[in-house]
């Protein structure tokens, strides 16, 4: 499998020129990307840590699609992803192999929450009452701003990690952190903008303080950013948890889980047959191993860090996520202001009672609706994002497919066009079929989830909020253009790939 000639003239091997690229960039995986586009393969190698076995890149869509669906005994979950979560959340099934004997019985315990009765009668709710949360907070921006662009990015990392937040753990709308921030900006009279030189100029505003609580999330989340840029991850973690923020943010971490299982558990006392609300996903985990414990006749394990871990995970897994797309969703609406027009029109049409009333979308109605342009256009925000840019897997067993190339599997997958496949056009996941058109969600390649039974846990969760997102942000608002000094395409890579700018400028509609 080729390589890049100086990488095998050093021990470092590829570490360098990675090192200098994310040092001047921000960024890592379009560095490994560039490879297969500068040797001209769908498949090289990259030594990407020091004595240790190289990596293989396949950016070839169909033999990923065959290795991450079919060759599942050949191709388990990679170790070195698994290290870049085991310092944070070692008892969290993101961490381990899929033969590991704990496998199957983290994934028992959370198997509830990604079932039809959880995702719409517990998160959709509590997704929508997130985003129409950012809804109010923007219309105080809309009268501040006065036609100014601002940032976007902490808005919607408070809504993505309240919407997490209020399905994992029973939390009231208005403890949310947006309705803290609405109350902040509700006191201001205005902000001075006839100060600013010009309209262009953004509008900075005050931000109510973060509770320790969700701050010690985003700091322990934040950290495994060391752990995914660095070859040695488990040791770059061990040293930062030495940190006193981060065993301060780890502490007012577990103190809040062991607060809400008290809670929790109060909440189910009335034995397994009666009294038992299912308010949240504490509350699915635990009716879980009630019935397990039931069914195994054995007393309930109510602490346990595998409750704890796979609990943080959500939290973890669920935010940072969510956050990046929904930031990168703002701007290509922004700068496709046709495909914005289109979508509205689309969800006026497809809600017709709430645009006859001049009410949002109930979440009822969002849940159910079938409108192909706005399944077209989360497909294609999806696609566009890319907020976790690779799907790693490790060779189980001795395999042909790294030395040698397999002929292309025939799928039902569809293919881009590479003239146009940059673009953000939600079109190419509609087809006419009869007299109407359709969503196609085999139209062409995408792995912004993974594939196979190791791909993303909640991928109907973040499909769900992502529905609900657009329907209300685009419902209430126009996305004008902002200056091209505020709108550059250019990322970072931290836990996810992250727009550098999430400038928007609104008009309330
Ligand atoms: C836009 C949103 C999201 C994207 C793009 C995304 C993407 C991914 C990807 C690419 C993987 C690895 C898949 C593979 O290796 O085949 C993954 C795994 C995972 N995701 Fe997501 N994810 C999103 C939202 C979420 C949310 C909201 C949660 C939890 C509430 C979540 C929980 C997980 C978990 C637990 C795993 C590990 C699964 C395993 O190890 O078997 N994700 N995600």
């Amino acid at each position: 499998i080729p390589f890049r000639k100086n990488a095998s003239r050093s021990i470092l091997g590829d570490m360098p020129a990675m090192a200098k690229h994310s040092r001047e960039t921000g960024q890592v995986w379009d560095w490994i990307v560039s490879q297969t586009v500068s040797l001209n393969l769908p498949i090289v190698q990259v030594f990407a840590r020091p004595l240790a076995k190289p990596w293989v890149i396949l950016s070839d869509f169909r033999e990923s699609q065959d290795i991450l669906m079919r060759r599942t005994r050949e191709f388990d979950r990679s170790t070195h992803a698994g290290e870049i979560f085991q310092g944070l959340l070692p008892d969290h099934h993101n961490s381990m192999l899929s033969t590991a004997p704990q496998f199957k019985t983290h994934r028992k315990l959370i198997q509830d929450l990604m079932t039809t009765a959880f995702l719409n009668e517990v998160a959709a709710p509590r997704i929508y009452g997130a985003f129409a949360a950012l809804c109010d907070l923007w219309v105080h921006k809309v009268r501040l701003s006065e036609g100014h662009p601002f940032s976007a990015y902490h808005d919607v990392e408070r809504a993505t990690l309240d919407a997490i937040w209020m399905a994992v753990f029973p939390l009231a709308q208005q403890d949310g952190l947006n309705a803290r921030q609405q109350q902040l900006l509700s006191t201001i009279p205005d902000m001075n903008t006839s100060m600013c030189a010009s309209k262009d100029d953004p509008v900075e505003f005050p931000e109510s303080p973060m509770p320790h609580a969700q701050q010690s999330i985003l700091t322990l989340t934040q950290s495994l950013e060391i752990s995914m840029k660095s070859p040695f991850p488990r040791l770059a973690h061990w040293f930062l948890r030495r940190r006193s923020y981060m065993r301060e943010a780890r502490t007012y971490k577990e103190n809040m889980i062991v607060r809400e299982l008290e809670k929790a558990k109060l909440r189910f006392t009335g034995g397994l047959d009666g009294g038992q609300e299912t308010r949240c996903a504490m509350d699915f985990v635990l009716r879980r191993e009630l019935m397990s414990a039931a069914k195994e006749d054995r007393a309930p394990k109510h602490d346990t860090r595998m409750l704890f871990d796979e609990l943080f995970g959500l939290l973890v897994a669920g935010h940072d996520t969510t956050s990046s797309t929904t930031s990168w969703a703002l701007k290509l609406l922004t700068d496709n202001p046709s495909v914005q027009r289109n979508l509205r029109s689309a969800m006026r049409a497809g809600f017709p009672e709430a645009n006859a009333g001049q009410r949002w979308p109930t979440v009822l109605e969002i849940v159910k609706a079938r409108i192909p342009y706005l399944d077209a256009s989360q497909e294609e925000i999806f696609r566009r994002s890319i907020v976790q840019p690779f799907v790693a897997r490790q060779a189980a067993v001795n395999t042909v497919v790294l030395g040698h190339r397999v002929p292309k599997a025939k799928g039902r997958t569809g293919s881009w066009n590479s003239s146009d496949i940059h673009l953000f056009q939600p079109e190419r996941w509609l087809r006419q079929e009869a007299n109407e058109v359709v969503f196609d969600q085999n139209a062409g390649p995408m792995l912004s989830f993974g594939l196979g039974p190791r791909a993303c846990f909640a991928r109907r969760m973040a499909y769900l909020e992502m529905k609900i997102a657009l329907v209300l942000l685009v419902w209430n608002f126009e996305f004008q253009t902002v200056p091209t000094t505020l709108s550059s395409y250019e990322a970072v890579d931290k836990l996810t790939h992250q727009p550098v700018q999430c400038y928007i400028r609104l008009r309330k509609l």
